[in-house]
């Protein structure tokens, strides 16, 4: 029986934060943000003649003692271009000799894209705690979520999270980008079921609008009920909202406290349900509250400045 959605590890990832790798001023500006994840971008927000020294300002940013400074907890994901592009090798080099926490690769149509970065990687002798990341933004990337998001269950994998890639899905497909998303919520569902099948995170798209804050709040609220674990994002003003959206709330905390103690009683050891304020409590219940406790626990660390979560 799969246990895979239990066993996944609990990372926040309600704010995840491009920023374009050759911006000195948004560098610089990023060790006072709050945001769970940074995504140092080399693809489209950097313009093909700015590419190399895009990657040199991201040497620089983490040879130069600026990474390790940033917040407690805050994990730093490199996006490169596709290996087909003129750019990628170039890019993977880069980003490989950065040492972040992931390298996140753009518009995946199928397992053979990452199969070709874990093989570059591995010949390069990557740590084994480089994580990739992949975008889902294409509609063979789509059509092939499901076997692309198999590759997590291979020994060693390094594929942890999908990324929607919303503005390339609507250019590639042709549909109309409209409030509440009616033409993309199918393929964001699949793509939120195909990551969850194998136990990777998946994150939502971004809100182009940034100075929209009621608009980006509510698409966060849609996301979060679709299932996702946060927001990718192109603003710091974005982060507060997003944090707030996909953080927890007292309530649900307490909530979550109440079932792990009910269960823990003696006469409830042994039970598969039981009865709590008159609703119904398995433990798949159980399993979801311890999950959301130790969310809510790294929050906190992060919060307080812990390294060590
Ligand atoms: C969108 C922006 C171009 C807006 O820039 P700007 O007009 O300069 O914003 P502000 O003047 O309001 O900025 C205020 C200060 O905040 C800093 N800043 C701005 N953005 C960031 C950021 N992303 N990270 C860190 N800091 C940032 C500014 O430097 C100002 O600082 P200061 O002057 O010291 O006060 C700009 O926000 C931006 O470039 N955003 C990121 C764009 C990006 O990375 N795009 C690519 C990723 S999105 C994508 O590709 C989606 C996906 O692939 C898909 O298909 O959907
Ligand atoms: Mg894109």
């Amino acid at each position: 029986m799969s246990q895979i959605s239990h066993s996944r590890p609990v990372r926040p990832r309600r704010s995840v934060l491009y920023l374009p790798a050759g911006n000195a001023r948004a560098q610089d500006k990023l060790a006072g943000l709050d945001c769970d994840s940074v995504i140092f971008d080399l693809e489209d927000s950097v313009a093909p003649g700015a590419k190399r020294e895009a990657r040199e300002a991201l040497r620089s940013f983490f040879g130069d003692g600026r990474a390790a400074a940033l917040p407690a907890g805050m994990e730093t994901v490199i996006r490169i271009n596709a290996l087909s592009s003129p750019w990628g090798t170039e890019d993977l080099l880069a980003a490989r000799g950065c040492k972040p926490d992931a390298i996140l690769i753009p518009k995946v149509d199928a397992p053979e894209d990452i199969i070709a970065v874990e093989d570059a990687l591995d010949q390069t002798d990557a740590p084994a705690n480089l994580r990739i990341w992949a975008m889902i933004e294409t509609p063979r990337g789509v059509m092939n979520a499901g076997q692309i998001a198999r590759l997590a269950r291979t020994d060693g994998a390094r594929l942890d999270c999908f990324i929607t890639g919303t503005n390339d899905l609507i250019k590639e497909t042709g549909i109309s980008a409209l409030p509440g998303r009616p033409w993309l919520a199918t393929w964001l569902m699949q793509i939120v079921l195909a990551g969850r099948a194998y136990g990777l995170d998946v994150l939502d798209g971004v809100y182009n609008d940034f100075k929209n804050q009621a608009g980006l709040a509510t698409e966060c609220g849609e996301g979060r009920a679709m299932g996702f674990d946060g927001k990718t994002l192109i603003h710091p003003a974005q982060i507060g909202p997003a944090n707030e959206i996909f953080g927890i709330e007292p309530a649900e905390l307490a909530n979550a406290e109440a079932i792990v103690a009910a269960f823990a009683e003696a006469d409830n050891r042994d039970r598969g349900v039981i009865s709590l304020d008159g609703r119904m409590v398995e433990r798949l219940h159980l399993h979801m509250a311890e999950r959301l406790i130790e969310k809510a626990r790294r929050i906190d660390a992060r919060n307080s400045g812990d390294k060590t979560t």
